[in-house]
């Protein structure tokens, strides 16, 4: 499998599988230090993952876990905005993971190049940041984020509901004026799906082409990996894995938490896609 046609003007290569480093500005993903340290320890940790061949940063400041507990706008601005400030330096695009519109709107001013949106653009306010400053958006699906884990969703397809979901969502952001040449799609591993469901549309990833935009798949220590024998959180050789499959199957961009393994892992699979014109 190609990737998308390289003639989008994305802040990253497109003519091989893009690596996002996570970058969570959370309390729970520091040890306590004063806010300084805090800010410090996240751009050292950006670096690292620069050092390790992240493609894009992925800065975010509320968890999306299931049945996390939401975060005050405030606190999430005052989490985010300083980080994106002084990443907005370094040599790679920034991309801001956030539901909030006024969130958006901030670390776009701050220097963020990428919108993340878990929910989709469903917030009408976010269809209209990403329509007025034309900002690559990753538009991912779910039926809600977080998802309530009470909420028992059932799909007779995942792939074929999960792509016309999103083909919706695509219409309703083309309406808004969002430029379809500045989404990136996004199956929502984990977001109201099972594990099984994980792996259909890990192995049916190819169907995502029909959408005609690039594509993000986001595995990374998730729980459907308890089918693996590993577990949420503590995923890592699954999730290597399934990074090579995701990539071969078409995944443009993966999003990960340990760098360096997986970038090796879509190494893998660009080489094994294309041997003879492969550039290490
Ligand atoms: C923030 N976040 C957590 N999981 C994600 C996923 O699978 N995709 C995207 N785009 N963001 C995610």
């Amino acid at each position: 499998i190609q990737h998308s046609e390289p003639d989008r003007n994305l802040p990253w290569p497109q003519d091989r599988t893009v690596v996002m480093g996570i970058l969570n500005v959370t309390p729970d993903s520091f040890h306590d230090g004063g806010r300084y340290e805090r800010i410090k320890d996240a751009v050292a940790r950006a670096e690292a993952m620069i050092d390790a061949g992240a493609d894009v940063i992925d800065v975010g400041g509320e968890s999306t876990r299931p049945g996390a507990d939401p975060v005050e706008i405030e606190e999430e601005l005052d989490r985010v905005v300083p980080v994106v400030e002084e990443l907005a330096d370094l040599e790679v695009p920034i991309s801001v993971d956030t539901r909030r519109p006024e969130v958006a709107r901030a670390v776009i001013d701050a220097g963020a190049d990428v919108l993340n949106d878990v929910e989709g653009l469903q917030d009408p306010e976010m269809r209209r940041v990403a329509a007025e400053t034309g900002v690559p958006v990753v538009l991912m699906h779910s039926i809600e984020a977080p998802v309530d884990p009470e909420n028992e969703i059932h799909y007779d397809d995942v792939v074929e509901e999960t792509i016309r979901e999103l083909g919706d969502r695509l219409l309703a952001a083309e309406k808004a004026g969002v430029d379809r040449e500045q989404v990136i799609i996004d199956p929502g591993i984990g977001f109201g799906k099972t594990a099984r469901e994980g792996f259909e549309l890990l192995d049916r990833l190819a169907e995502f082409e029909a959408l005609g935009c690039p594509l993000l798949f986001g595995h990374s220590h998730k729980s459907m990996f308890g089918l693996t024998g590993e577990q949420a959180g503590a995923a890592p050789n699954s999730t290597i894995a399934a990074t090579a499959i995701a990539a071969r199957n078409g995944a443009d961009i993966i999003r990960v938490h340990d760098v360096a393994e997986n970038v090796a892992a879509v190494n893998v699979a660009d080489a094994a896609a294309d041997p003879e014109g492969f550039e290490p």
